[in-house]
């Protein structure tokens, strides 16, 4: 079973645009997970133009460890302003699941993972820190990666294939290459005795295909293109429609 991660990020956009409260991303939340979903992923950033801190503790607080909360961010990133930096977050919170992504302060979303042999020295004393404080640590690479086993000696628990070129390859109806690479990390992860988590641009016309190709798949965290759809279809039936699509 493939576990849904609902990321809310856009949720807190919205809110964002008019400066005060709503639409609510605990109120959110609370709906992704009454529709059945497993799981809260949020991804703030330094500049806090998505999820901020205080949402964290709030939606912490709703789930009460009920479901997997995930958060998603560079451990790399100074604190800023009320930003206290993702270990600082991860000590406050105590998510199941952090998940580190190399992203800077000029990207408008991720769209890279980590370099597995260049980044190794760094990300080691930082995956102890965030293991330490309770956390399962899931890396974001690039589809194609196969050094998988320098996650592993890391002690990274899973990755997470960074899904966008799939999405554009599906798109174009030209996904053969794109999901071939999808599928090669992957096992690469699975024989390096890591979990495997997907992530980005993935929506309700490519999904089926990477879980099939991938059936091992432990975990896919999906934001932008469920937000969207459910601007039509309401928010919990459009859990629904993946959660059926994961099953199926
Ligand atoms: C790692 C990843 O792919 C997601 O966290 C994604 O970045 C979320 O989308 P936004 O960047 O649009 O918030
Ligand atoms: N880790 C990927 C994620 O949380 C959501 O990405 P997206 O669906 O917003 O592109």
């Amino acid at each position: 079973m493939t576990l849904l991660s609902v990321n809310l990020n856009k949720i807190a956009v919205l809110r964002n645009s008019r400066g005060e409260h709503e639409p609510d991303i605990v109120v959110a939340a609370e709906t992704v997970i009454a529709a059945g979903a497993g799981g809260v992923t949020v991804h703030p950033r330094p500049d806090q133009r998505h999820v901020r801190p205080d949402d964290v503790r709030r939606i912490a607080a709703m789930l009460g460890g009920r479901v997997e909360f995930n958060i998603e961010g560079n451990g790399f990133a100074a604190p800023r302003g009320s930003y206290p930096g993702l270990v600082a977050l991860v000590r406050d919170v105590r998510p199941a699941q952090c998940t580190l992504v190399p992203d800077g302060d000029g990207q408008i979303t991720s769209d890279h993972g980590f370099d597995l042999a260049a980044d190794a020295a760094t990300l080691k004393p930082l995956i102890a820190q965030l293991k330490a404080l309770g956390a399962r640590v899931s890396l974001f690479v690039d589809a194609g990666t196969v050094d998988l086993g320098r996650a592993a000696d890391v002690g990274a628990d899973r990755v997470e294939i960074y899904t966008g070129p799939y999405a554009k390859a599906h798109a174009a109806n030209d996904v053969g290459r794109a999901l071939a690479d999808c599928v090669r990390t992957a096992e690469s992860a699975r024989d390096a005795g890591l979990g495997v988590n997907a992530g980005h641009d993935l929506n309700q016309r490519n999904l089926s295909d990477l879980r099939r190709a991938i059936p091992f798949l432990a975990e896919v965290s999906i934001g932008h293109a469920l937000i969207g759809e459910a601007l039509y279809d309401g928010l919990a039936p459009t859990v629904r429609n993946y959660l059926r699509l994961l099953a199926g």
